[in-house]
């Protein structure tokens, strides 16, 4: 793509660039100036690459090429949505958060919901649980998940009060709308149950993730609601981090893998581990960057 660049952008930008202002400050200036975080981004990156390499480009138009921002390494800028306090609140509770990891952005938090309300959404999707179905990377198809070997159902959007009020704190916590979710998803894992290592962004690689990324955008993160204890095992485990999150009533990990530029961070790869003895129910939200319209 090639875009007009003024004398003067050109001079600033490289002013910046050879001053060590880092490119995401930059990028946040042009996109002030209601430069689509993308392009700007994109520029930025062009003209860093040619001042790294000592050949800034002419004033005039600049030759951006658009692709590697994707291809590009994951732009870990975006604090952590729930902010810095110790304690959070979520509106009609207050929520601890017991530790934080940097990257990937992982906040453990207690006591988001309490026992009876665990207790009250397993109750409400026992009924309903069936074999996890998840969509095939190959066909698109909906098929049966043998890597997750659990059983789970999905809440429509604001579908019980207890769902809405869980809903209404995600959203307090995390300042991203309650339109932006998907329906809570319930799981169950009896003992040998586990899902395998994978991100929870959609890969494009199938035309069910293109038109669902197409539609709400893509996944930004998640969180994984602990509704009981595990009596041994079933620890949601970040794989690359090297972090084991035990399973606890109540408490929830939260983790951030999506940018503004649509990138998605490789590092949030991670797993239930098999459960060792009794069950594991959680219940996950995940949280799109647009308003979530599910497949008609
Ligand atoms: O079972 C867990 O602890 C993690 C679940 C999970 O990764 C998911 O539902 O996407
Ligand atoms: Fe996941």
């Amino acid at each position: 793509m090639i875009v007009n660049f003024p004398q003067d952008v050109r001079d600033w930008l490289v002013a910046h660039l050879e001053r060590g202002t880092p490119p995401a400050t930059i990028t946040a200036q042009l996109e002030a100036q209601n430069v689509p975080a993308v392009l700007a981004a994109a520029i930025v990156d062009t003209v860093a690459h040619a001042v790294a390499r000592g050949a800034p480009p002419p004033a005039g138009q600049l030759h951006v090429d658009e692709t590697p921002v994707a291809a590009a390494p994951f732009r870990h800028e975006e604090p952590l949505h729930l902010g810095r306090a110790p304690v959070l609140d979520a509106g009609d509770r207050r929520v601890q958060v017991l530790a934080r990891l940097e990257r990937p952005a992982v906040a453990l938090l207690s006591g988001l919901l309490d026992a009876r309300e665990c207790a009250a959404l397993i109750a409400l999707a026992r009924p309903r649980l069936d074999a996890v179905r998840v969509v095939d990377p190959q066909s698109g198809e909906d098929v049966i998940a043998e890597h997750r070997s659990s059983e789970g159902m999905f809440f429509r959007p604001l579908e019980t009060p207890l769902v809405e009020r869980i809903e209404r704190r995600i959203e307090k916590l995390t300042g991203i709308p309650l339109a932006h979710g998907e329906g809570i998803q319930v799981l169950r894992y009896r003992p040998g149950a586990q899902s395998t290592p994978h991100f929870d962004f959609l890969l494009p690689a199938n035309a069910a993730n293109r038109e669902s990324i197409e539609r709400s955008g893509q996944r930004i993160s998640t969180m994984v609601m602990y509704l009981n204890d595990v009596e041994s095992g079933g620890e949601t485990a970040f794989t690359e981090a090297g972090l084991s999150v035990t399973a606890r009533e109540g408490n929830a990990v939260y983790f951030q893998y999506g940018n503004r530029l649509g990138q998605s961070d490789h590092a949030s790869v991670h797993a239930g581990s098999p459960v060792l003895a009794g069950e594991k129910w959680i219940a996950t939200k995940w949280l799109r960057a647009r308003r979530f319209v599910p497949r008609a």
